[in-house]
């Protein structure tokens, strides 16, 4: 049985007296522990299938579940960790001060997530930030920002990670590094993750399923299981399997542009 389950989910939105069908009969189940990206073209409802996951925003149609509860007995239960495209880092703490924020201001974290919880500084180190405990955001780059975001998320303990184009602000380069660093940390804790992101190389490598969407009505047009073997490092982005798998997640998404 799966342990998210979307099914013939519709959302809409009105503004300025013009309906919009952000998500029309949306289906999708998601395993526990795996990794799910989004990705389709700007306004097709990635961000909106997000929160509706995470408890942020109502469904006006349909029904998701998520190992048995509603997305707001998840958030209330504090179940998600959210990862959205800067992190909110106080200035005036340090890293090591910024990772505890979660575990401040809500102590449901303490006592519901105690087990899971991992070790801040192990969590720093595995993303390249061993000698930057003690620093202050601004004097971190852009990409060591977003890896505090992401150590912090898994720091938490929470079962279920939202990032919502995690990357999309940072260089290719700093992306590539990240997402290996990323990968590094999920087949670590084995989470479940949904990620939203626009790079077909970054979908393909991080997932075990990539649900491609189009617009207008948003909703999803293909899902394409990723059977590359795991533990997958960097060396398995020159293979032919996963140029096949890129080129298929791109013909999927070029149907719906044609
Ligand atoms: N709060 C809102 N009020 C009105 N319309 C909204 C709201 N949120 C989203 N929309 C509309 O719903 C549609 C889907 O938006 P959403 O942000 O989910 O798309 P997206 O696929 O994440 O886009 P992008 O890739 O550009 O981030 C868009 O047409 C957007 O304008």
């Amino acid at each position: 049985m799966s342990y998210i389950s979307i099914k013939n989910v519709s959302k809409r939105f009105i503004r300025r007296g013009q309906w919009t069908e952000a998500l029309r009969n949306v289906h999708l189940e998601i395993d526990e522990g795996s990794f799910v990206s989004f990705i389709g073209p700007s306004g097709c409802g990635k961000s909106t299938l997000l929160r509706i996951i995470g408890g942020l925003m109502e469904i006006d149609d349909g029904e998701i579940s998520i190992g048995g509860r509603s997305p707001l007995e998840m958030q209330s239960a504090k179940q998600f960790g959210f990862v959205p495209q800067a992190p909110a880092l106080f200035p005036w703490r340090t890293v090591l001060q910024n990772m505890k924020i979660p575990f401040e201001v809500n102590r449901k974290y303490n006592a519901r997530n105690e087990k899971e919880q991992t070790d801040p500084i192990e969590l720093l180190q595995s993303v390249g930030l061993g000698d930057f405990l003690h620093a202050y955001p601004k004097e971190l780059s852009g990409g060591m920002k977003q890896r505090v975001g992401i150590a912090r998320a898994f720091a938490t303990g929470a079962p279920i990670l939202l990032m919502d184009e995690p990357f999309s602000a940072l260089d290719e380069i700093t992306r590539e590094v990240l997402m290996l660093q990323l990968m590094r940390i999920w087949e670590h804790h084995k989470k479940t993750v949904v990620f939203v992101t626009h790079s077909l190389q970054e979908a393909v490598y991080l997932s075990d399923k990539v649900v491609v969407m189009s617009s207008r009505p948003g909703r999803i047009s293909n899902i394409i299981d990723i059977n590359l073997p795991r533990v997958r490092d960097e060396s398995i982005i020159g293979t032919e399997d996963f140029r096949q798998y890129v080129s298929k997640v791109r013909d999927s998404l070029r149907e719906r542009w044609e």
